[in-house]
């Protein structure tokens, strides 16, 4: 075992249910010639490392809950995959499916066995298919990525997780760096292939110990494995708020107290794992992305963070990138999506132009409307433009009574027409941007009260929409999911006729 680092058994061990880990290994093929000095190498490592190959699978409980484990023992030849490794992991993914159970991976890696050249290498493509099979029936994948993992593994099977923590201080990269010094004559750039700076890039979702590891997955297996049938709604919520004027609204929703999506997860949900980027290389402050329940209710949770847009940078195409991530997830799983709406208007810039803001909010409507997984869009604060309509066609489509909904933000549109900003709240009163101008127009469905403000009770606001979010969720998961698109679909074509 390295300083500091757990190997696998121990890994193991601190993350499962003690006592519940089961082997699923059969002794491994032999793949190196008797004689050779492969065949010693392998027999020097078994008897230096204690492990008969550099892949050992198995289940066990997690909280409770079966699932099954695939992980990479580093000291036996840098858990390097030849053929018998790829065999046993790809033999382990195909029993999780066949059992249906969740799968949890713990790579350490110097990728392909070099000592099995081309064959071992195309095992990557085996590995691949068996994790893709997985996940396409819609079974969780989640990834621990320690230290080092490179090359084929971490293109592979490293990479695609649903959740991916990484151990903090881990060297995770493609190239080896000292294989690259080798080739090059220099070294590769410092601080790159090191977990936190993945995670500063949205490659990873969090950087945890061994032992937070265990608590990040039972809460992420809590809500990608709970139940999706059978979920009671409950009486129907209260809606009925009184009218207040537009511009009222607006100026009550752009109050720094008023709670944001961060203050709805932290005292109107549970469970949540918050995700990280797009899992390409991008980030953006102003959108989170986080799995959660609403009571029983699980949900892909993608809202904008008025906050972190105003005090880190606004939207840009980026963020839309980490909410095509959130829509994908919820596809991919069957769990329901809930967008929440909360933004002053996307990123003005040359980047936000270059990086293809337009094109991302075009690509967010065309993925949200056709999703085939149940969605409930939270209209919450502010909601301008066009950042704002890229996560609103949803099945259901609630506002908190003083969130509002514009083409732009009125000061705006008086510019447009008047050529100052000053007509902005006859402007506003005039475009029906109120929760019960929506309601009326088809827009909205369902108004949550503030009373008279949410910013006067954060708390109790929160708790208030996130029960409303678990009746929408139990409504929408007892209907019948062939009926919901086509529902979805007829409501906004119907809108304003
Ligand atoms: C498609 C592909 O996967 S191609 C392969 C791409 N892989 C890489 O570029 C990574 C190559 N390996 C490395 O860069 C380094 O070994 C690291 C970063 C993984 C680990 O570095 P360190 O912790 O310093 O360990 P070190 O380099 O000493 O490796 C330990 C042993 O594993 C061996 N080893 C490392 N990677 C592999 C591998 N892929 N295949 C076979 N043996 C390997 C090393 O030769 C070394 O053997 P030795 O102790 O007999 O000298």
């Amino acid at each position: 075992m390295r300083p500091g680092r757990p190997d696998a058994r121990a890994l193991i061990a601190a993350v499962l249910d003690p006592g519940t880990w089961r082997s699923w290994d059969s002794p491994p093929a032999d793949p190196a010639e008797p004689g050779s000095d492969y065949a010693a190498e392998l027999a020097a490592a078994r008897a230096r490392s204690g492990y008969d190959e550099s892949v050992i699978t198995g289940e066990g409980l997690l909280d409770g809950r079966r699932v099954a484990v695939v992980a990479c023992e580093f000291s036996f030849l840098a858990g390097s995959i030849g053929l018998a490794a790829a065999e046993r992991l790809t033999a382990a993914v195909e029993r999780a499916t066949a059992e249906r159970l969740p799968l949890l991976a713990a790579p350490a890696s110097g990728g392909t066995r070099m000592q099995e050249g081309a064959l071992a290498f195309t095992q990557m493509v085996k590995i691949t298919a068996a994790v893709a099979a997985h996940r396409a029936a819609g079974l969780p994948y989640v990834v621990y990525l320690r230290h080092p993992t490179t090359g084929g593994v971490f293109a592979s099977w490293g990479s695609l997780g649903h959740v991916t923590a990484a151990e903090p201080g881990a060297l995770i990269g493609f190239l080896g760096p000292r294989v690259f010094e080798s080739l090059h004559g220099y070294p590769f750039p410092e601080g790159v292939q090191v977990a936190e700076n993945l995670f500063a890039h949205g490659l990873v979702d969090a950087v945890v110990s061994a032992e937070d590891a265990r608590q990040i997955a039972i809460r992420a297996l809590a809500v990608l494995c709970a139940p999706r049938e059978g979920l009671d709604p409950g009486p129907e919520p209260d809606g009925s708020v009184p009218a207040v004027g537009a511009w009222e609204a607006i100026t009550r929703s752009r109050r720094d107290d008023r709670p944001g999506v961060r203050e709805l997860l932290r005292s109107g949900a549970r469970d949540v794992t918050p995700l990280n980027g797009t899992g390409t290389g991008e980030n953006d402050p102003g959108l989170l992305l986080a799995l959660a329940r609403f009571g029983a209710a699980p949900a892909v949770v993608l809202g904008q963070d008025r906050y972190r847009q105003r005090s880190v940078a606004p939207l840009g195409p980026a963020g839309l990138r980490v909410a095509r991530r959130g829509m994908r997830l919820a596809s991919d799983l069957g769990l329901p999506l809930v967008t929440v709406i909360d933004t002053a208007g996307a990123a003005l810039s040359k980047a936000a132009e270059e990086g293809g803001l337009a094109a991302e909010i075009a690509r967010c409507l065309a993925d949200l409307v056709m999703l085939d997984a149940p969605t409930v869009c939270l209209l919450l604060g502010e909601g301008a433009g066009g950042a704002a309509l890229a996560l609103l066609p949803a099945d259901r489509v609630l506002a908190a009574q003083h969130a509002w909904l514009s083409p732009l933000p009125p000061e705006g549109a008086s510019a447009i027409l008047y050529r100052s900003v000053d007509f902005a709240p006859e402007i506003a009163a005039a475009q029906g941007v109120r929760s019960t101008d929506l309601r009326r127009d088809g827009i909205v469905d369902r108004i949550v009260p503030e009373s008279p403000d949410a910013a006067y009770e954060p708390e109790e606001f929160c708790r208030r929409v996130g029960a409303v979010l678990e009746y929408e969720i139990a409504r929408l998961l007892g209907g019948d999911p062939a009926d919901r698109l086509t529902a979805r679909l007829a409501r906004y074509r119907r809108l304003g006729l």
